[in-house]
This record gives structure tokens, sequence and C-alpha cells, in this order.
């Protein structure tokens, strides 16, 4: 079952009134980056190395950043803290996609904190303006959990 924006705000500090949608909040941006290098990915996670984050884009420094058709990790400015039964997902906003972008997320879990980051892939060049929504998360209630998240993302 969908958490409403009514309890789902709570997970929030400080959010704007533009922000709170019908099931979902809209996520700002804060910082977006380039990749550099190769990333390496395993079971264990011994092995698991990202690539270098080269910044290009800062909401608290830069009015807009325009970007050129490619891949880039965008850090969402806005610090949740998701309870221990609750997990959610991230979507682009409907504008975004008519743009001819879109952003990737994976699985937020229960019990983790932080600002996300997620893959945006641009096929049209947008702009973006500093603190744009750009993405909507959306929680949902998560039965049966068999851990909260302590990994190396919390917090960050
Ligand atoms: O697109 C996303 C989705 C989730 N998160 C946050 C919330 C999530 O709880 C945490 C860890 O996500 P995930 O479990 O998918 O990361 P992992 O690659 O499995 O790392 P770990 O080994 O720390 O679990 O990152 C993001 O920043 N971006």
């Amino acid at each position: 079952m969908i958490i409403g924006p009514n309890k789902s705000k709570n997970f929030f500090d400080n959010l704007k009134d533009e922000q709170i949608q019908q099931c979902g909040i809209d996520l700002r941006v804060w910082k977006i980056f380039k990749l550099e290098g190769e990333g390496v990915i395993d079971f264990s996670n011994e092995k698991r190395k990202l690539p270098n984050y080269i910044e290009i884009f800062n909401s608290e420094k830069d009015e807009f950043v325009r970007l050129e058709n490619g891949v880039y990790i965008v850090k969402i400015a806005d610090y949740i803290k998701i309870p221990n039964n609750i997990a959610a997902f991230t979507f682009p906003r409907s504008s975004l996609l008519r743009m001819g972008a879109t952003l990737y997320s994976a699985v937020h879990d229960p019990g983790y904190e932080g600002r996300p980051e997620y893959l945006l892939q641009v096929f049209n060049p947008i702009t973006i303006h500093k603190y744009a929504r750009i993405a909507q998360i959306v929680f949902f209630e998560c039965k049966d959990v068999s851990s909260v998240y302590n990994g190396i993302y919390k917090g960050k």
C-alpha cells in the first residue's frame, strides 16, 4: 500500500509546498556529476568500485547547467529518513520524460537515511536549474522486513 504525502512528508525536513504531490514527494537536484573511469561490481562487494564522480553542477553555487546527451549521476538535495517498515521507489517526473531524459532508481530500503543518488540519462539536451524538481519518490509499506539498511550509502 502506498504511504501518502500526509505521512511521508514527515520523512523529510524542510520540504517546500511544491514538493508535496498526490501520492509522492518531488525531489530536488543538489549536485550533478559526470562519470570518469569504470565501475566494478561483484557478489560479495569486496571488489566493488565506483567510478570517479566529476562534479559539473552544484545548486548551491550554480544557476543552471545545460546537459548534452549522455549519462550523469544526480545527487538529491533532500535528506530522507525511511522508517523500518517502509520502502520506496523513485520515478522521473513526467516533464523530464517529455523533454527526452529519464532517471533510474534502485530500491530505497527500510531504515535508509541520506540524500539518494540516481542515474540520469539525457537523450535530448536539457537545461536543469538549481534545485529543480526532477523526480518523485513514492513510499510503500514493507511487511516481513528481514533487516534495515546499514550499508555504505547510509547517511551520505
Ligand atoms: O536509486 C537509488 C536507490 C536507493 N538509494 C539509496 C537508498 C538505499 O537504501 C541505498 C542502498 O541501495 P541498494 O541497497 O540498492 O545499494 P547496494 O548497491 O545494494 O549497496 P549496499 O551493499 O550498501 O546495499 O541507497 C539511492 O541512493 N539511489
